[in-house]
């Protein structure tokens, strides 16, 4: 069939293809376009009403987003004044995805901190201190990652002996949050974002935009791109692109996120969680994967919808490394966030779920509480190999576990690598993803704990039953105390590791637990297994 192209405002395309036809045709008969550009909540059923009734904020928040730029721009310059220019985001999710490509996008320089490892967290609190402003976003206020980093540095800054420990933070939350409150009490800067709009879906309110312009993005250029692609939201095609994306998403089980080189960076983590979170539940989803590159192992394969993404509005003129992914998504940031959104909610009418709640995400959080409480529970190793120990499957090293865990993997699996590990410094294991896809045809996944537990651990838990798991956790040098906590960031994350090996277990899915006692050479000793064939 020949590509179909669709060209919106803003400049962005997407072009495919695959044939959606049924799909699109279904969308359009019911106009679901204009009907979901008017902000009905009825779009996914009588039991997701109420929750979109609040949740489609989203849809035209950009406009309300204008009021912020005087405000960071004033408060960026007060910083600016105090010779505070080092800019450290403490969230989770979808307050902290955001930011985080478009900085990476736009190459300024932000420190995201989505992590309870103790091991980052320290490095982050030694470097520059009194040039830091953190900025602590969390729509709820109660997120404990968050309010466990919020603590940190307060305690940092206060040891430091900062003059104004309050002027160092930015607090971004929800109106009537218990953070609005102890930010007003700290005497930080608070600034409220838009309550009717999901943390997912919030790339274009105060959690994306204000981090990132205290960082020095001129974010008004995002909200004139999404203004701009706005314009066509309600249209029929060929204006519609967001229309032919959501359409495609729906259409295959598993989508490979890659980016064509051509501008933007990063995209993929944040649309991971918004596809995620989105779609993963009632036992189907579609399985975002964000792939290295266009050609890195799983970028294609049955039942995989291929998706570039890329800053300009034509991949082939602009000299795209992917010479035909099966989904195409050219053209600004600002455009990007908003057509994936909606998308991402065509693709939910599809599907028949609701994209806006995340029902099994406190399973794991619920757990993780008990444990803090109660100690992690003991398990027997059932192999040590150095400074690797493994749990959970009869195996007798760990080329055979991996080997093992591999072949668990069904019609319609996956596979999940989980590492609760330092996301910089131990950055190359990342590499776990591309070794292990190599070995099978289905779908591997890679997620940084518990950054990915905000993301597609509601698709582990929530999605299609088949997932088979690896997580990886290593012992910490030194912990690091969490104030006013009885537990430091080390027990956090152990027990927010155990508390999610106990969700997954619980439900029956096979879960290899690896455990570093040292963490370099336990990396080295994971990739090196992963290249062996056990058999
Ligand atoms: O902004 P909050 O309330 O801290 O939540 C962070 C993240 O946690 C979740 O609520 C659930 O994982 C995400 O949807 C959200 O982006």
């Amino acid at each position: 069939m020949s590509p179909i192209r669709m060209d919106a405002g803003g400049g962005l395309a997407v072009t495919t293809g695959v044939d959606v036809g049924p799909a699109l045709e279904t969308l359009l008969a019911e106009d679901i376009p204009a009907r979901l550009a008017a902000a009905d909540a009825t779009l996914w059923g009588p039991d997701a009403a109420e929750e979109a009734a609040i949740r489609l904020g989203w849809l035209d928040t950009f406009e309300r987003s204008r009021a912020l730029l005087p405000v960071v721009t004033r408060l960026r310059a007060d910083l600016a004044e105090a010779g505070i220019h080092r800019v450290v985001l403490a969230g989770m999710g979808g307050s902290s995805l955001a930011p985080e490509v478009i900085c990476r996008t736009l190459d300024v320089p932000l420190t995201v901190l989505d992590t309870t490892d103790p091991e980052q967290i320290t490095r982050a609190l030694n470097d520059q201190l009194a040039e830091t402003v953190v900025v602590v976003s969390s729509k709820s206020g109660g997120t404990v990652e968050t309010e466990s980093l919020r603590r940190a540095w307060v305690q940092a800054f206060t040891d430091s002996g900062v003059s104004s420990v309050g002027r160092h933070f930015v607090v971004v939350t929800d109106p009537g949050s218990p953070l609005e409150q102890l930010g007003t009490a700290m005497g930080a800067h608070v600034i409220l974002a838009d309550p009717d709009v999901g943390g997912r879906y919030s790339a274009l309110t105060a959690f994306g935009l204000v981090p990132a312009a205290l960082a020095g993005v001129d974010v008004e250029e995002l909200i004139d791109e999404a203004a701009a692609f706005a314009e066509t939201m309600a249209a029929a095609p060929p204006e519609n692109p967001a229309v032919l994306l959501g359409a495609a998403l729906a259409s295959r089980p598993t989508v490979a996120i890659t980016e064509d080189g051509t501008g933007i960076v990063g995209l993929g983590d944040w649309a991971e969680q918004l596809i995620a979170e989105s779609t993963g539940k009632d036992g189907k989803g579609v399985l975002p994967v964000v792939v290295e590159s266009p050609t890195a192992p799983g970028a294609t394969a049955p039942g995989v919808l291929s998706v570039s993404v890329g800053g300009a509005t034509s991949h082939a003129a602009a000299g795209s490394r992917l010479d035909q992914p099966d989904v195409s998504v050219n053209g600004p940031l600002g455009a990007q966030f908003l057509c994936w959104e909606l998308a991402t909610a065509y693709a939910g009418r599809l599907l028949a779920i609701d994209p806006f709640n995340q029902p099994n995400v406190a399973e794991s959080k619920d757990n993780t509480k008990q444990i803090l409480d109660s100690g992690v529970p003991s398990e027997e190793a059932v192999f040590v190999e150095g400074p690797v120990s493994g749990y959970g499957v009869e195996a007798a090293n760990l080329p055979d576990a991996i080997t093992e865990m591999l072949s668990s993997v069904g019609t319609d699996g996956y596979l999940t690598v989980m590492a609760y590990l330092d996301r910089e410094d131990d950055a190359r294991l990342a590499e776990l993803r591309r070794l292990l896809a190599e070995r099978i045809e289905a779908p591997v996944t890679f997620g940084w704990g518990p950054r990915f537990l905000h993301s597609t651990g509601q698709f582990h838990k929530g999605g299609r039953p088949t997932g088979v798991f690896v997580q990886i956790t290593a012992d910490s040098a030194e912990d690091l105390e969490v104030p006013g906590r009885p537990y430091g960031f080390a027990g956090l994350q152990a027990a927010q590791a155990a508390g999610d090996r106990q969700a997954l277990r619980d439900r029956g899915r096979p879960l290899l637990w690896l455990r570093l006692t040292d963490r370099a050479e336990g990396i080295d000793r994971v990739l090196s297994a992963a290249k062996e064939d056990g058999s």
